[in-house]
C-alpha cells in the first residue's frame, strides 16, 4: 500500500507520526461531476455529460466507499450504461491490483478492460502523469476525455442518483430536495463517527486515539439503534413519513462489514451489530431490496482487510468465520 509522489509510486503505510497516533483521511482530489447536460456540477470542470457507455467505474468489492457506488449503479439501473472493473482484494506493495491470475479464483480481478493495466496507480498516472496523492477506489473514468471524473464516492453516488435519469427512465431519488438538509446533517454525523470512525479505531497507533474513536463510534450506534426503533429509515419528512435515502446506503456499507471485520480486525468490539435489534432489522430491510446482495462479497471483504493490513495482522491469516447466518440481517 502506498501513494504516488510526482507520478512515482512509493510503498508507504499511513503516517500517524504527526498526529500523535491518530488516523487522518486525506480528502479525495479529483472532483468533477457528470451532469445530464454536461454543465459544470458543484465543483470541477464542465464537459462530463451523462451518456450511455461513456464512463467506467473502478471498484474494490472490499471497500465500503466503493460499495456505495456499486449499490447506486444497481438501484438506478445503470449496469448496462456504466462498465465496471473489480480489483483483487489484496492491496499489497503496489496498492490495488488487477490480478487476473490470483491463485484463488474467488479473488481474480476481471481486469482493466480499458487499458489492461496491472495496477490502479497506472490509471491515476494516465489521468495525470505527475499525479501526487493516495490511489483510492472508487474511481470514475471518462472514456471520451481519457481522464478521471471523480474519486469521491459521496459525489459519485449523487451523480448516479440523478444525472442518467433521462437515459435509464429510472427516477428513484435517494437525495430528494425537501430532505437534503436532514440527509446532509445525519451523513455528517455518521461519516465522522461511524464510516470513518471504524478506520480511526483500526488505524490508530496510540491507545488513547483508538479508545476515543471506539467510544464515539458506539455512542453513535446506540443512538442510531434508538432512532431506528421508532422509524423505518434514517430520515423522516416533516409529516413523520420515513424515506429510504442515500444516508441509509452510506451507513449500510459500513455495517455490513462490521461483525465480520471491524469488530475483530479494527477492535470495534464493544458489541456486534447483530445484537442491536433495530439496526439488525433495518439491515435486513435493506438486504431484501432487489440487487443489493449482488453487491455484497464477504470473501473479498474479509480477505482484503485481514490480508492487506499487515501492520495490524502480520500473519495475514484470514478468519474462517463468521457463518453467513450469524451476520446482522442474514436472510
Ligand atoms: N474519500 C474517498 C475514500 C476512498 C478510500 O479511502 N478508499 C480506500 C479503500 S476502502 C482506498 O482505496 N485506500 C487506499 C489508500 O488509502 O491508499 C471516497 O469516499 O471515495
Amino acid at each position: 500500500m502506498g501513494l504516488l509522489i510526482n507520478g512515482q509510486w512509493h510503498d508507504q503505510w499511513y503516517d500517524t507520526s504527526k498526529t500523535d497516533g491518530a488516523f487522518q483521511r486525506e480528502d479525495a482530489a479529483i472532483r468533477h461531476w457528470i451532469t445530464a447536460d454536461g454543465s459544470a456540477g458543484p465543483s470541477g470542470d464542465a464537459g462530463f455529460k451523462a451518456e450511455s457507455g461513456r464512463y467506467h467505474l473502478y471498484v474494490s468489492l472490499a471497500c465500503p466507499w466503493a460499495h456505495r457506488t456499486l449499490i447506486f449503479r444497481e438501484l438506478k439501473g445503470l449496469q448496462e450504461h456504466i462498465s465496471v472493473s473489480v480489483v483483487s482484494p489484496d492491496m499489497l506493495s503496489q496498492g490495488w491490483e488487477f490480478d487476473t491470475e490470483h491463485p484463488d479464483p474467488r479473488f481474480r480481478s476481471n481486469g482493466d478492460e480499458l487499458f489492461n493495466s496491472r495496477y490502479l496507480h497506472q490509471i491515476y498516472t494516465r489521468h495525470k502523469p505527475d499525479y501526487s496523492g493516495r490511489v483510492t477506489v472508487p474511481v470514475l473514468w471518462d472514456k471520451q476525455r481519457n481522464c478521471i471524473v471523480s474519486n469521491e464516492s459521496s459525489e459519485i453516488i449523487r451523480m448516479f442518483n440523478s444525472a442518467f435519469d433521462q437515459i435509464t427512465g429510472n427516477s428513484l431519488d435517494f437525495y430528494p430536495q425537501a430532505l437534503r438538509a436532514d440527509i446532509d446533517a445525519i451523513n455528517e454525523r455518521i461519516y465522522h463517527r461511524v464510516n470513518n470512525g471504524v478506520y480511526k479505531a483500526g488505524f490508530a497507533t496510540a491507545a488513547d486515539k483508538y479508545e476515543a474513536a471506539v467510544s464515539t463510534l458506539f455512542a453513535e450506534l446506540d443512538q442510531l439503534d434508538t432512532l431506528l426503533a421508532g422509524q423505518r429509515w434514517l430520515v423522516n419528512d416533516a409529516l413523520g413519513q420515513s424515506h429510504l435515502t442515500e444516508a441509509d446506503w452510506r451507513l449500510f456499507t459500513t455495517l455490513v462489514r462490521f461483525d465480520a471485520v471491524y469488530f475483530g480486525h479494527f477492535k470495534c468490539n464493544l458489541q456486534l451489530i447483530r445484537d442491536y435489534p433495530a439496526l439488525s432489522r433495518w439491515m435486513k430491510r435493506l438486504q431484501k431490496l432487489p440487487g443489493v446482495m449482488d453487491t455484497v462479497n464477504l470473501d473479498h471483504i474479509k480477505r482484503h482487510y485481514y490480508f492487506s493490513h499487515d501492520t495490524i495482522n502480520p500473519t495475514r491469516i484470514v478468519p474462517v468465520g463468521p457463518r453467513a447466518g450469524f451476520l446482522p440481517g442474514a436472510l
